[in-house]
């Protein structure tokens, strides 16, 4: 059953420290390099949201031990070559994370394998990650989408320029190199997250990385390893924007990860007119990390596009609701990739939006903002999409009536403590 919630009008003045929960992305790649490598992975900082206990649920079905308590996961993992065959289907659920990176690391292990995702999954394309695969000599049997059929064999090395700026697939490739034979190279349009080429360093592998090109030589086997997973900075986005909406308002985020891939946020409330303090910044020889403080202040539309999009993909619903409140035209451009996420994002935040009484309109790759605008009170729909849901309940907070919200459920996908992190930060009235 798909349930609701109503958010009420408060306005309040967001104050206080805030420790967002575990970075999704690290978090996935945590779980498939530990069940890769021979021995021991201890993770700590892991993200206990539904996607990625997905990823979880498939290494078990791969015969891989993984433990979990809370934040914190021990796999035991006799290596990729000693896989068993699962029983039973793979679900990766919501999670295209999970799928497209299953998908290069299936085809290169030694199990047949069904993979499986939710009616949203199943409508993402894949053929973005199995047409690269099958040209290393992937055996997937299946169409454009979920459900597929891997049966894993012995893959040949590629040299493949992705025609789209994206993690997953360039991620993809990697696993399935990792384990063809000779170097596999993959060229970027733009930079997108790193975290897969960090990690396999971390595990051991040798990877050969120069501006736009990654490079990896098949065969090498990986050991165990420790990791430790800092919160994760799209889901701080959505405090951080609310704290630079919300007048008086200032917040400090605890060990939020700060690798460059990902911080176009930062670049945007910036630039927008934010007060944005980076403290103690750490971990520049994995996963960087450390504080951050945002505090309000007056805002200014502007122009996003290019290279910026991939660091801030997963934030442009939360971006899109911060240009309402900000003064003049904000233009976000080059961001078709919104229209296959979780749901059309670019239809979907535009509506809900408009609903509240907000100056936005959708283009082919974005959207044009024009603030600052008194949003309504008004029914959003969360469209299933997590990131929709939070955006609904920070829009909130700046409407002058409560809104409520159908199916906020799934905000549990990447972030089940939400509410309460919110609550926490503003229970603080001045
Ligand atoms: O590699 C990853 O962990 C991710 C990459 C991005 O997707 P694309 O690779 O499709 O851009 C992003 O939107 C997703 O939330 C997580
Ligand atoms: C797009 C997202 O995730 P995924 O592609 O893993 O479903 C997201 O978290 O916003």
């Amino acid at each position: 059953m798909v349930g609701s919630r109503t958010v009420e009008f408060r306005k309040p003045v967001l104050k206080g420290e805030c420790k967002v929960l575990g970075d999704k992305s690290i978090s996935h790649r945590a779980i498939m390099l530990g069940s890769i490598a021979k021995g021991r992975t201890e993770v700590t900082g892991f993200l206990s949201g539904e996607d990625c206990l997905r990823t979880i649920e498939i290494f078990k079905q791969l015969g891989v031990y993984i433990k979990r308590e809370g934040e914190h996961v021990w796999i035991d993992s006799p290596g990729m070559k000693n896989w068993t065959a699962p029983a039973d289907t793979l679900y990766a659920g919501n999670s295209g994370t999970t799928a497209r990176l299953m998908l290069g690391i299936l085809a290169s292990s030694n199990v047949k394998s069904v993979l499986t995702g939710d009616a949203s999954l199943s409508k993402r394309p894949m053929k973005r990650v199995t047409g690269p695969l099958q040209k290393m000599g992937a055996l997937i049997h299946g169409d454009d989408f979920l459900p597929l059929t891997i049966t894993g064999s012995k893959l040949t090395a590629i040299d493949y320029e992705l025609p789209v700026a994206s993690a997953q697939v360039k991620s993809a490739i990697l696993f399935a190199g990792l384990n063809a034979e000779g170097m596999t190279t993959v060229k970027e349009i733009d930079v997108t997250r790193d975290h897969t080429e960090r990690m396999l360093a971390q595990f051991g592998a040798n990877v050969l990385r120069s501006d736009k090109t990654v490079s990896i030589e098949g065969g090498q086997t990986l050991q165990g390893s420790k990791v430790v997973v800092p919160g994760d900075i799209s889901s701080a986005a959505f405090f951080m924007v609310a704290a630079a909406m919300l007048e008086g308002s200032s917040v400090d985020f605890i060990n939020v990860g700060l690798n460059p891939t990902r911080t176009g946020i930062i670049d945007v409330l910036k630039a927008m007119g934010a007060k944005v303090v980076v403290t103690d910044r750490n971990g520049d020889d994995g996963e960087p990390f450390g504080n951050v403080n945002v505090t309000a202040d007056s805002l200014r539309g502007i122009e996003i596009g290019g290279e910026l999009i991939p660091k801030l993909i997963d934030e442009i619903p939360i971006i899109a609701l911060l240009s309402t409140q900000a003064k003049g035209k904000t233009v976000i451009k080059d961001a078709a990739e919104l229209r296959v996420k979780e749901t059309d994002r670019i239809t979907a935040v535009t509506e809900e939006l408009k609903k509240m009484g907000a100056d936005i309109e959708a283009t082919e790759d974005g959207m044009i903002i024009h603030g600052p605008t008194v949003l309504k009170g008004a029914s959003l729909s969360s469209y299933g999409d997590h990131r929709i849901g939070m955006m609904a309940a920070i829009a909130a907070y700046v409407a002058d009536g409560p809104v409520h919200i159908e199916d906020p459920d799934c905000i549990a996908i990447s972030y089940p403590n939400f509410f309460e992190h919110l609550y926490q930060l503003s229970a603080v009235e001045e």
